[in-house]
């Protein structure tokens, strides 16, 4: 039988990266960060130069680099082109430009192939904007984790040094629209997912919530 699957998706900031590591380490599952893999692939468009602004640019050169993903809850990591890339990843620069280069399609269809393969056979916890939709409609779990705009625009500003409250808000408002409104594979509730509304939860009510949902569905 295959192992299982749980599917977290949701906008930024509403606990799908401590909520999904939370699940593994409690259940011993892998944990895929597919946010990071967008993140990673903005990261060497904006190192090379490539005219972000030119989806035709990006989708020319999105098979060059080579993005490998570790799936340790305890200690995710990430690497392109064999180079570490989990700080700049999260610099300013590449949180600014990672909803372009995740809109083009050629773009999309590698890093799905490349999700799809991590998952393999599953016992995996897998994070994201388009899991239960596109990368694993079949997981036996599908969360949709959501916030209020102030609660996820606190918690941002509370993990970036220097950045207030309202700056971060409009920052995700304008990322939320992009990744929800392109074309390919936009941020949407999947068919069975659960939402579940982490406002006035702690991150430890939220985690024991999922592994009540998991024990439910298996
Ligand atoms: N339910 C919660 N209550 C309070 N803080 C939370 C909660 N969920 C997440 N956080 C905190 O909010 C921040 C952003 O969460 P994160 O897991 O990175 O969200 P996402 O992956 O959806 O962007 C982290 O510092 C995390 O510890
Ligand atoms: N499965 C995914 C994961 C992320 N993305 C895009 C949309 C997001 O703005 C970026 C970065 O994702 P990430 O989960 O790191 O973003 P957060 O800042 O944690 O919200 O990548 C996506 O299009 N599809």
């Amino acid at each position: 039988m295959a192992g299982l699957v749980v599917a977290m998706d949701g906008p930024s900031g509403s606990g799908k990266s401590s909520v999904s590591r939370g699940v593994a380490r409690a259940l011993g599952l892998r944990y895929l960060d597919t946010g990071a893999m967008y993140r990673a692939m903005t990261w060497w468009m904006l190192r090379e130069g490539v005219d972000l602004t030119d989806p035709a640019a990006i989708a020319a050169r999105c098979g060059e680099p080579e993005v490998v993903s570790g799936t340790d809850p305890d200690g995710p990591t990430i690497h392109v082109d064999g180079v570490d890339v989990a700080g700049p990843i999260r610099e300013a620069d590449v949180t600014g430009a990672v909803s372009l280069v995740a809109a083009v399609p050629e773009v999309r269809a590698r890093l799905v192939a490349l999700q799809r393969e991590i998952v393999g056979d599953g016992d995996i916890v897998v994070e994201g904007r388009d899991i239960g939709t596109v990368v694993c409609p079949d997981a036996a779990v599908k969360v949709y984790l959501t916030a209020s705009p102030e609660a996820r625009a606190l918690r941002r500003s509370a993990e970036v040094a220097g950045s207030t409250v309202e700056a971060q808000r409009e920052a995700m408002a304008r990322r939320d629209t992009l990744d929800s409104t392109r074309k390919t594979d936009p941020l949407s509730m999947a068919e069975g997912a659960v939402e579940l509304d982490t406002t006035d939860l702690t991150l430890d009510e939220v985690i024991a919530e999922v592994l009540r949902l998991v024990k439910e569905r298996t």
